[in-house]
């Protein structure tokens, strides 16, 4: 069993037996848990779920939308082929000046690979896209929205929060799209990945996926080992890579689980 599912698992477990219930925004009621954390060594392996497909490429596109793009336009999503934000899509086609944006608008991820290479002692490397001035003009606040960098001899760590977590939907996107993430910069950096760790302050299951993380949680005795991460080696460039230079290899899983979306 992946180390994937054996944390994520037992946080979906956790939430059904001890979950606070109530409603939200949405209007589906969920099942929350404050605090819940992962954490993955990624020297030893990559983090992906096996008790469910989870559309790896489609999360790649979104990471590098966010990451490399720092778009905030949908239609350059759904260029990529992923509808995962069409729901959140305003007239002009944006999401407002949410996720990539915040990241292009203070080059935020250019000051951090320069921080990597310069300093890499420093405390500071910090990428957030939380900017209270600017949260009442985006179509979603985000989620997952600060990383926190560490650099301990040739390896990179990173500490991700995020302050709403969609157990069903949204965490397995975010968990290994983030250790892509480690992936990527440690390359452009000259250094390996190290510790990820993800934090979720409110972990929660959408009354309406309950049936399938339960059909997940049964296929706990069937899982298997974690994939490998693969990295084209003539990565060097963050701004150059695209969607084909990571792969993973020996991917096995137990297929698909369908959940509708909470807008
Ligand atoms: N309620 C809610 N949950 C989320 O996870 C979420 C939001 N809203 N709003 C913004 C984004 C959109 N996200 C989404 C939306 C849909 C899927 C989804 O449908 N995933 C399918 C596969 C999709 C595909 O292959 O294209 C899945 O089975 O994981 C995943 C993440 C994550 N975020
Ligand atoms: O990357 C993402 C983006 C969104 N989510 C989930 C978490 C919540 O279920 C909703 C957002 O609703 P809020 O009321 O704004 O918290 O989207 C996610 O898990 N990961």
């Amino acid at each position: 069993m992946s180390a994937a599912d054996t944390q994520y698992l037992a946080i979906v477990e956790r939430i059904l037996k001890e979950g606070y219930y109530a409603n939200n925004r949405t209007g589906v009621p969920t099942y929350k848990l404050a605090h819940q954390i992962m954490q993955f060594d990624l020297a030893k392996e990559f983090p992906i779920l096996t008790t469910k497909f989870v559309a790896f490429k489609t999360a790649v596109k979104e990471l590098l939308w966010i990451w490399q793009k720092q778009s905030n336009d949908v239609r350059e999503l759904q260029a990529m082929g992923v509808h995962v934000w069409d729901e959140w899509m305003r007239e002009d086609g944006t999401i407002g000046k949410a996720y990539g944006y915040q990241i292009k608008k203070y080059k935020q991820l250019d000051n951090l690979l320069h921080m990597l290479k310069t300093d890499p002692q420093s405390r500071r490397m910090i990428v957030t896209l939380w900017n209270i001035e600017d949260l009442p003009d985006m179509a979603l606040q985000p989620c997952a929205y600060e990383t926190l960098w560490d650099v301990s001899g040739d390896r990179l760590n990173c500490m991700l929060v995020q302050r709403s977590g969609d157990m069903g939907l949204g965490v397995p996107f975010n968990m290994t799209q983030y250790a892509v993430l480690v992936h990527l910069v440690a390359k452009v950096c000259g250094l390996r990945p190290g510790q990820f760790t993800h934090v979720i302050n409110n972990a929660h299951i959408y009354e309406n996926h309950v049936d399938a993380l339960e059909a997940q949680l049964k296929r706990r005795h069937e899982a298997k080992e974690a994939p490998v991460l693969k990295v084209a080696d003539d990565v060097h460039d963050f701004y150059a890579i695209t969607p084909d230079d990571v792969w993973l290899e020996g991917y096995e899983h137990l297929g698909k689980l369908a959940m509708e979306v909470a807008i």
